[in-house]
């Protein structure tokens, strides 16, 4: 949310600027141990992108209807969308500050910008030929799994702006593990009546958020440093799989150390889960033996969790 140096809340902007855009720069990343990614052709980099400003000078827009500061939120979305053809990188990150630095040196009564995308996943299909199943280079599906998003925050200071806030993330993952997670241990009272589970069938809804130490590590992947979500992602599922976890909440720490561990250009991890543990209905006799759940009823449980280098101490973490 925008403000004035005067504390006062004021922005306008646009949302679901969708842009799909066709052969940008392929992807490189470093591979890790964990993950099989190893980046990605950008034949399609499509974005959902929610763009908004502030200035002092937008104030007489709201309290005396006084246009003439005023960028429509159209021509905006115009801006967005033709600026993106001239974006060279690869990474979402990138073609926001892109975005953000050519706005602020078009318009410099804007003081301020916020920018928010949500990549929109497609996913290559299979096709065989000859040499067998190889990734069509042409027909992609949309994927309605989890995505990774960003937003970045700029200040203007002078001819350009400032960066004041960035975060990445991947959102929307839901996991669910079949068997090898317990919760018990927790405080019996007057108001207990949840029995202690040795095995439960976790299902998690799960958000993460990350930092760079250098916000150019993000938007440049030709430095080297550049973090998918997709090793994320595969981070997080590796450390479920791996481990018996006794509560989400250390689940999350964790995945949260791992990431750490794995990426020293992060300064920060994030996360957001949601405990969507499904209900039994019919308990399995043997351990991998048939069981039968159905959707949890309301009310959820959620959590949120920060780490940073420092939670790492002398050394690092073994996740
Ligand atoms: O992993 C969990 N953490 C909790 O704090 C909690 N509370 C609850 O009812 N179930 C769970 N599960």
């Amino acid at each position: 949310m925008l403000k004035l140096r005067s504390g006062r809340t004021l922005y306008y902007g646009k949302g679901d600027v969708l842009s799909y855009r066709t052969y940008a720069a392929p992807l490189t990343v470093r591979p890790i141990e964990v993950s099989p990614y190893k980046g990605e052709s950008n034949i399609i980099f499509a974005h959902n992108i929610t763009f908004s400003v502030s200035s002092e000078v937008l104030l007489s827009s709201f309290t005396e209807g006084d246009n003439t500061q005023v960028v429509a939120t159209d021509s905006m979305k115009n801006f967005i969308l033709r600026q993106t053809a001239e974006y060279g990188g690869s990474t979402t990150e990138g073609l926001l500050a892109f975005i953000s630095e050519r706005f602020m040196k078009r318009y410099p009564h804007i003081d301020a910008i916020e920018i928010q995308a949500d990549r929109l996943p497609f996913s290559a299909v299979s096709v065989a030929d000859d040499s067998g199943w190889r990734d069509s280079q042409l027909v992609f599906r949309r994927s309605h799994n989890e995505h990774a998003s960003a937003s970045l925050k700029w200040n203007r200071d002078g001819d350009a702006g400032i960066l004041a806030e960035h975060e990445s993330a991947l959102s929307h993952i839901q996991l669910i593990k079949v068997s090898g997670s317990s919760f018990y241990g927790f405080v019996r009272d007057e108001y207990t009546t949840l029995p202690e589970s040795f095995d439960r069938p976790l299902f998690i809804f799960l958000d993460i958020f990350w930092t760079y130490e250098d916000a150019e590590d993000a938007f440049d992947s030709t430095r080297g440093n550049y973090v998918p979500s997709e090793q994320i992602h595969d981070l997080a599922h590796t450390q479920f799989h791996a481990e018996q976890s006794p509560s989400i909440q250390h689940l999350i720490y964790r995945i949260g150390m791992s990431i750490l561990t794995h990426f020293p250009q992060l300064a920060e991890v994030r996360f957001e889960s949601n405990n969507r543990t499904w209900e039994t209905v019919v308990e399995p006799e043997q351990p991998a033996g048939a069981g039968v759940y159905t959707e949890p009823r309301p009310p959820y449980g959620f959590q949120g969790f920060t780490l940073s280098r420092a939670d790492l101490g002398d050394g690092g973490d073994k996740a």
